[in-house]
């Protein structure tokens, strides 16, 4: 695996007994039928169907990705990170009517012939996307485009098995891929949900597979000494034990991959937080995600990450080389100007991070920094499929079920109360 880490104050002794134990563990949860998120990318038909897809609209200019949770954080986080040409990307991802009204603003001033409209929605019965989906079959009517030629907008990507938005793609004969039965919604990043996007995006598709192919060996290693999967579990899981640290600070030192801080919430939140353990005894456990980014956060978050309760564990994510760079010599003269001047811009974003680093470590601070050579497919799939790997075994850990969310049912069926009553 390319991804190097430091821990600090240390690494934690993991000894290959161990290693061998949580891996039997690990290998446990991941051959599960109902958890196939780390083989779900070795299907290469999964991969096929989407090229084909994709071919067959390739044409289009405008991407409008209908989805919410796990159904677009992943692809969101992927455009974000690594968009190469013009696309135009619209994320329908909230119910917010101003900001629908923006949305469906932009999309009247456009060619139809130009959009490709992707729903995903695992489950199909998600009430923001079949609510959105209500709203762009208005706009298509009031644009003369009758049911029967929604098939040459629409492409949907559901569970092929059970889900609602089926039957209404076979009633209007819509192109549909698969998120796979056996995958949550917020593990899909690596399946067609990610796929179709990242092809619109101009992204290089089998450098994203072969980043996470080439993780797997690394990542169910037995070597303790080397298996960074194992270390980081350790490390939170005693934190959380030992000191309390139940909050985890997830900054990546990149603009381009602040998405991944949203995309890493709802895996660790939705995962990791539960009532109940696995023999349904209570015990209310969860790791709480806190979003960040640098430099940025330095003048906003950094104040309480320095000097607050020592409550938090920070992972912090490094690009070793940015795709650009500029120099910060300048014709002003100016003191501070004259520091920085043979300096370059990614220089300092370097010197800002090891800085906030080193004064993290002199306030006891727990870290995991993890660094990439460069912000690319190769290194992006290995991260997600690191940090999928991370939350699956944690569960482990906490004895609860991460591949469930049961906490955010109640709240749907009090909404659809209230809606009755409206
Ligand atoms: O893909 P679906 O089924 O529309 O679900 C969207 C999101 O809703 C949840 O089920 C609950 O928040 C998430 O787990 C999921 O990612």
């Amino acid at each position: 695996m390319s991804l190097s880490f430091k821990f600090f104050p240390e690494r934690p002794n993991v000894s290959n007994d161990l290693a061998a134990t949580k891996i039997d563990i690990f290998k446990g949860i991941i051959n599960n039928a109902r958890t196939q998120f780390f083989y779900t990318f070795n299907r290469t038909e999964l991969e096929t169907t989407t090229k084909t897809v994709y071919q067959k609209f390739s044409d289009r200019k405008v991407f409008v990705h209908v989805g919410i949770g796990g159904s677009s954080l992943g692809p969101e986080m992927m455009v974000s990170a690594l968009q190469k040409n013009d696309t135009k990307f619209i994320f329908i991802n909230n119910i917010d009517p101003e900001e629908i009204h923006s949305q469906m603003n932009f999309l009247k001033n456009v060619e139809l012939k130009d959009c490709l409209f992707y729903f995903v929605s695992k489950s199909g019965g998600t009430a923001e996307t079949l609510a959105a989906l209500a709203i762009i079959t208005q706009l298509l009517e009031a644009r003369g485009v009758r049911p029967s030629e929604y098939k040459n907008y629409f492409v949907f990507a559901t569970d092929p098995v059970k889900s609602e938005l089926l039957t209404l793609a076979r009633e209007w004969d819509i192109t549909t891929l698969e998120v796979p039965s056996d995958v949550g919604g917020r593990f899909t990043a690596l399946t067609p949900v990610g796929f179709l996007p990242a092809l619109f995006a101009g992204m290089d598709l089998d450098l994203f597979i072969k980043g996470a192919k080439d993780a797997q060996a690394d990542l169910l290693s037995t070597d303790g000494s080397t298996n960074e999967l194992l270390a980081a579990a350790e490390f939170l899981y005693h934190l959380k034990e030992k000191k309390g640290i139940s909050q985890t600070v997830f900054m990546p030192y990149s603009s381009k991959l602040r998405s991944l801080s949203f995309w890493f919430t709802q895996l660790w939140a939705e995962s990791l937080g539960k009532k109940k353990n696995r023999k349904g005894e209570m015990i209310n456990v969860g790791f709480t995600p806190i979003v960040g980014y640098g430099a940025t956060d330095q003048h906003s978050q950094v104040q309480l990450f320095m000097e607050g309760p020592n409550d938090k564990a920070f992972i912090i994510v490094e690009v070793e080389k940015f795709a650009h760079d500029f120099p910060l010599h300048s014709v002003l003269s100016s003191n501070n100007l004259s520091k920085l001047s043979t300096f370059s811009l990614s220089n300092l974003m370097k010197a800002e991070m090891e800085g906030t680093i080193k004064a993290l470590r002199e306030n006891e601070r727990h870290i995991i920094h993890v660094k990439i050579a460069k912000n690319d497919e190769y290194h992006l799939a290995q991260l997600i499929l690191f940090f999928e790997s991370l939350t699956a075994l944690m569960g482990d850990y906490l004895m609860i079920d991460p591949f469930d969310q049961p906490g955010v049912e109640a709240g749907k069926i009090y909404a659809f109360e209230f809606l009755n009553q409206l």
